[in-house]
């Protein structure tokens, strides 16, 4: 267990645990237990033995790295859009456009499910290796295998009945093939001076159902404890080697009535970067494009829990896809100058 050396208030659980993924084979109902409960408190949680080779993810840093080197103009070659896939340059996306005053401090390269085969696209961010774009597609499928099998430890953790699907209740809500606004994404924090006040992504929650990430080297990233107290401290979620970080997004917050909590984050300024660039590779789950975001059937859930999902009343009626499209108008500016990073 990984203890955060400050204070949270009573019943606010900030530690972040490391669950051995290798229990969803061999124990599932264990499995599901320990992500329930971390899922329930901090709203993240490390994988180990999460079966996604780590050779292939240290090949898709590689690729990053090789990408991100190339002149702004080169990377500009496929900008971002509304459709969220392309090269978005520094200080285009304000995570937190209530109090940052400039754009976070990053660039980052996005792809989607029916862009990972496209020239225009994958081929921009494999610079043309073939071979390097057809193992992107591959660990956005295995990304994607490692998803379902979380999220079917979240159905069997919320008891969902056998006559709603039971353990496979999600399955249907996140079919590969379907248009959804599931998205890889490749992320460059380049070494610069600051201090470590400066949020480097303003604080926020993600915006599907759970996000998958990996970083490299340079810590930054943490966590708040708790969505309901706002004045908890932040914890800091380090790298661990081997480890994949998942934390719940909001549609399985607004799923489950704010019983599993979309956690805000941020990535702070790390000293080391100084001399160093930080790289991270977040895959954004989210459901089909036309799921809808009310309560799913679950014992666990009821009615009173409304209050702690209430901040995205306003969304309540919108679908998957349009949740999506009404977050990134919030947090994007596709007219952001650009300069080299
Ligand atoms: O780079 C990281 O470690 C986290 C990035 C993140 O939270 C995001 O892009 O939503
Ligand atoms: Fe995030």
């Amino acid at each position: 267990m990984l203890k955060d050396d400050t204070t949270a208030p009573s019943g606010v659980n900030s530690s972040i645990p490391v669950i051995d993924f290798s229990l969803f084979n061999s124990n599932p109902a264990e499995c599901a237990r320990q992500v329930l409960e971390a899922s329930q408190n901090i709203g993240f949680f490390y994988l180990k033995n999460h079966g996604v080779p780590q050779d292939l993810i240290e090949e898709m840093f590689d690729a990053s790295k090789s990408f991100f080197s190339q002149p702004v103009k080169v990377k500009a070659q496929r900008m971002i859009g509304p459709d969220n896939v392309g090269y978005s340059p520094m200080k285009s996306e304000t995570l937190d456009p209530e109090h940052q005053k400039v754009g976070d401090l990053k660039e980052a390269f996005n792809l989607r499910k029916y862009s990972i085969d496209e020239e225009t696209s994958a081929g921009y961010f494999s610079k043309g290796d073939k071979e390097i774009q057809y193992k992107v597609g591959q660990f956005f499928k295995g990304l994607n295998e490692l998803s379902s099998k979380v999220m079917e430890c979240f159905a069997i953790g919320l008891q969902v009945p056998e006559s709603a699907g039971g353990r496979h209740y999600f399955e249907k809500c996140h079919v590969w093939e379907e248009d959804s606004g599931t998205t890889l994404r490749f992320l460059h924090y380049p070494s610069q001076p600051g201090d470590p006040n400066t949020p480097l992504a303003g604080s926020h929650t993600d915006y599907g159902s759970i996000t998958l990430l990996m970083q490299k080297d340079i810590a930054g990233l943490e966590v708040q404890a708790s969505r309901t107290h706002k004045d908890v401290p932040w914890v800091p979620a380090p790298v661990i080697p081997n480890t994949i970080l998942v934390n719940i997004a909001d549609h399985l917050q607004m799923w489950t009535n704010g019983l599993l909590k979309s956690t805000m984050h941020r990535v702070m300024y790390n000293p080391q970067q100084q001399k160093n660039s930080r790289y991270s590779i977040a895959c954004f789950m989210h459901a089909n494009n036309d799921m809808k975001l009310d309560p799913i059937p679950t014992p666990l859930i009821t009615q009173e829990m409304r209050a702690e999902a209430v901040e995205f009343e306003e969304a309540r009626h919108l679908n998957a896809g349009e949740y999506l499209t009404w977050r990134l108008n919030r947090s994007y500016n596709y007219d952001q100058p650009l300069e080299e990073s």
